[in-house]
């Protein structure tokens, strides 16, 4: 079985977000995750953290404004030196939180503006994040999300796009974030997809599709999967990014179930 990481923007929405810490250890995770950091002082984040004797898997670079629709900075022409500021915000929270990885979400670029000309201020941002982070001993993701549901606009939706981007900014220090629920919508072939770049890699989130609830329900075999990353030597953190279809901790029985149910799918293979 993986190691989880719990997703604090949506799960123990039930509590105050510095209150779901010591959920999310309860539960029986290991790590947490969220979308921002920065609405908290960072040495309080730590407390908690350190409290819970929970680890910090990842957050996002700051993201925009959120509430008005803007979901990253990465591909806007006209936010080059916010965007820069964004990645020193982002290592200082990283080092105060002992953090090793963070995402940095692409953005929904202006219509009236062409695709190429998004990439080519993505890969500069990235190249440019890369090489600061790089720095601090902080790996910087990107990942690809899908547009049909969740984020329509948003301008990175598949795996080559993403290899291709990361190819371009050519750098060590650039890795591939890959969420399942994302890719089952847009592309399916989730298994072979992770084996075939698993060094690429370096975080992995789940959840059931359709309706993006708890990764028992719906369509995706997460038994066969989590036992496929334990196979072929997945070593990172698999992030439980999903919306709880009642209370977090009603729902939590795949985080036990999995492992039998994998283990008897290996047993009668
Ligand atoms: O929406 C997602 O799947 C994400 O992981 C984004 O980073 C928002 O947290
Ligand atoms: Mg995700």
């Amino acid at each position: 079985m993986p190691r989880l990481s719990a997703n604090l923007s949506m799960l123990f929405q039930e509590y105050d977000f510095l209150d779901r810490f010591d959920a999310a250890v309860r539960a029986g995770f290991e790590s947490v995750e969220y979308v921002s950091p920065y609405e908290y002082p960072a040495d309080e984040i730590a407390a908690r953290l350190e409290r819970a004797g929970l680890e910090q898997a990842l957050f996002n670079l700051p993201v925009g404004d959120w509430a008005a629709g803007e979901r990253g900075l990465a591909v806007l022409p006209d936010r080059i030196d916010e965007f820069r500021r964004s990645v020193d915000t982002a290592a200082h929270y990283a080092q105060a939180l002992g953090c090793r990885q963070v995402n940095c979400l692409a953005g929904i670029g202006p219509q009236d503006i062409a695709p190429a000309e998004l990439e080519t201020v993505f890969v500069e941002n990235l190249r440019y994040a890369a090489g600061r982070l790089g720095e601090a001993c902080i790996r910087l993701l990107i990942e690809p999300i899908n547009d049909r549901i969740d984020m329509p606009g948003f301008f990175l939706t598949g795996t080559r796009q993403a290899l291709d981007i990361i190819d371009k900014v050519d750098s060590d220090n650039l890795f591939l974030q890959y969420d399942i629920y994302h890719m089952q919508i847009m592309e399916g072939d989730i298994a072979r997809t992770i084996e075939a770049n698993l060094p690429r890699i370096g975080h992995i989130q789940v959840a059931g599709h359709p309706g993006r609830h708890e990764p028992d329900i719906g369509e995706i075999n997460y038994p066969f999967l989590f036992d496929h990353l334990d196979q072929i030597g997945y070593l990172g953190w698999v992030g439980a990014e999903y919306r709880p279809r009642g209370r977090t901790e009603e729902g939590l029985g795949w985080m036990s179930g999995f492992g039998g149910r994998a283990k008897e799918t290996s047993n009668a293979g």
